[in-house]
């Protein structure tokens, strides 16, 4: 066998990575990231890029990592910006490949790209798409994806009853070599965007997320060895601080962990300290993760709504740029914006805000949130949002009573106040999440969301 070309995507790491897992290793391993020069301008109806400065420094971090790992098996990365299709074509034609290889993503437009790679590529090469980083692949789906069922729980409840999750994969001790001639090495980070060389998370975050399969591994170690994750149940709708979750979602979201990876370490642990609500919920909220996958898969083009956004209006700025007057809102919108990351709760809070109080369009939230999150993932972001907004397959919305959960998961107001610094002049406690009325000199009521209607508990991951 020749040359093998094995395109990466959401796919950055060696373990547990079926692109690398070879039968027969081919004579020589050309591997190619091609950033997607689509994500660095605005979509349509959205004045930012799709990719902002804080993942794509992430994107960046973890390449270099890769290259790394690559190198050291003797292998090395080739990363460009373009079209995506354009260039891994070329580089098959030109280097003679008789295989692509390639995970099969949820995202449409990755989809859409990898039938258009199919049609440009010359005959006899082989288009080989394969699952990956997930718990399961769609071979062992409990039922053909187009049955998926409509709801999350009915999904659980079928894949728990039989389930083995397959062992995550060693990384290879070595590659196959360098194709003769062929190009290497990754363009500065400056060079494709200064603004994402030049970020960096603001402190009071207190977490700096780093690229790369090792920051991941370091990361999920430190995690288990903590013991953090035996208190995972109870500690998980926290809002500030390290440990309160596993912070695991940007390596999963690029690839850097697998699923099957962290899957595995939590089964170590529970073999060493005994399995506990807590350490399966880590593996739930996994299947959470798996779930939106497969639903992305079934839905296509549908998961975004129509394509073309509608206009920002006021309200959405305001939401956007933390200006609704409702501090747990606010706050959660300027920690987003300065770290790149937020809570599931309070991912929750403000996408509901926006939707069910603002009357904002979700498609806008959805897309803002691509734009800043660093674990952005097409099917868990696009997912959540149309979950809480209820459309598409869960006809229920999930709309939330902010005021009362700022009031419960941040009682003294010590969130709201990191974030909002002149709330910090008042006193702890309800005044921060109501400041309008104890202080309407300098505080006006918020845009909404004062009517007390809405989920308390938090619909699904409650508490
Ligand atoms: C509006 C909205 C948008 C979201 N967008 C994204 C996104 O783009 N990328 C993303 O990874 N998650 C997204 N989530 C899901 C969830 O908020 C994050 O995965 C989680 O907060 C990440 O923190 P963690 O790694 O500490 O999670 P933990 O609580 O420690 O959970 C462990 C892992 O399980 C997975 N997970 C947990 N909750 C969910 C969930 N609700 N949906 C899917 N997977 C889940 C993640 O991979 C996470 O890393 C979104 C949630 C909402 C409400």
């Amino acid at each position: 066998m020749g040359v093998t070309l094995a395109w990466l995507r959401h796919d950055l790491r060696l373990a547990d990575n079926p692109l690398f897992r070879f039968e027969r290793p081919p004579e020589q391993l050309l591997c190619v990231y091609v950033l997607d020069r689509d994500w660095l301008s605005p979509p349509p109806g959205l004045g930012l890029p799709r990719i902002g400065p804080a993942r794509l420094r992430f994107l960046w971090q973890s390449l270099i990592a890769l290259r790394g790992e690559l190198l050291r098996r003797g292998s090395d990365l080739l990363v460009r910006v373009g079209d995506p299709v354009e260039v891994v074509a070329g580089l098959a034609e030109r280097h003679g490949a008789s295989e692509v290889r390639v995970r099969r993503d949820a995202g449409w437009d990755e989809t859409q790209q990898t039938l258009r790679l199919g049609e440009a590529l010359g005959e006899g090469v082989r288009l080989w798409q394969i699952d990956g980083g997930m718990l399961l692949d769609e071979a062992s789906l409990p039922m053909p994806l187009a049955s998926l069922p409509p709801g999350f729980s009915s999904f659980r409840r079928r894949v728990e009853r039989d389930w083995a999750v397959p062992a995550a994969c060693q990384a290879p001790v070595t590659l196959p070599p360098w194709p003769d001639g062929a190009p290497r090495g990754l363009p500065p980070l400056a060079r494709v965007c200064d603004g994402a060389a030049r970020w960096r998370p603001d402190a009071r975050g207190a977490f700096s997320f780093a690229g790369g399969e090792e920051a991941g591994l370091a990361r999920l170690e430190h995690y288990l060895a903590s013991g953090a994750v035996a208190r995972y149940k109870q500690t998980r709708n926290g809002l500030s601080g390290p440990d309160f979750s596993t912070r695991l979602s940007p390596w999963l979201a690029h690839g850097c962990l697998s699923a099957r990876q962290v899957h595995d370490a939590v089964q170590a642990w529970e073999a060493r300290h005994g399995a506990n609500e807590s350490s399966y919920w880590v593996i739930f909220e996994l299947l959470w993760r798996d779930y939106f996958h497969w639903a992305a898969r079934q839905e296509g083009a549908a998961l975004f709504g129509p394509r073309r956004l509608p206009p920002e209006a006021a309200a959405f700025l305001a939401w956007r740029e933390g200006r609704t007057g409702m501090p747990f809102i606010d706050a959660a919108m300027g920690e987003l914006a300065a770290t790149g990351w937020l809570s599931n709760r309070a991912r929750q809070n403000v996408a509901s805000y926006l939707v069910h109080e603002l009357g904002g369009d979700w498609r806008l939230g959805a897309a803002w949130f691509e734009h800043a999150l660093i674990d952005f993932d097409t099917a868990s972001n696009w997912g959540n949002w149309r979950y809480i907004a209820g459309v598409g397959r869960s006809a229920q919305m999930h709309r939330f009573d902010v005021l009362w959960q700022a009031e419960r998961y941040d009682p003294e107001g010590a969130y709201v106040a990191r974030w909002q610094p002149e709330l910090a002049e008042l006193p702890g406690g309800r005044a921060r999440q109501r400041p309008w009325t104890v202080a309407p000199e300098r505080f006006a009521p918020p845009l909404a969301g004062t009517s007390g209607q809405g989920a308390r508990a938090g619909a699904r991951q409650g508490g």
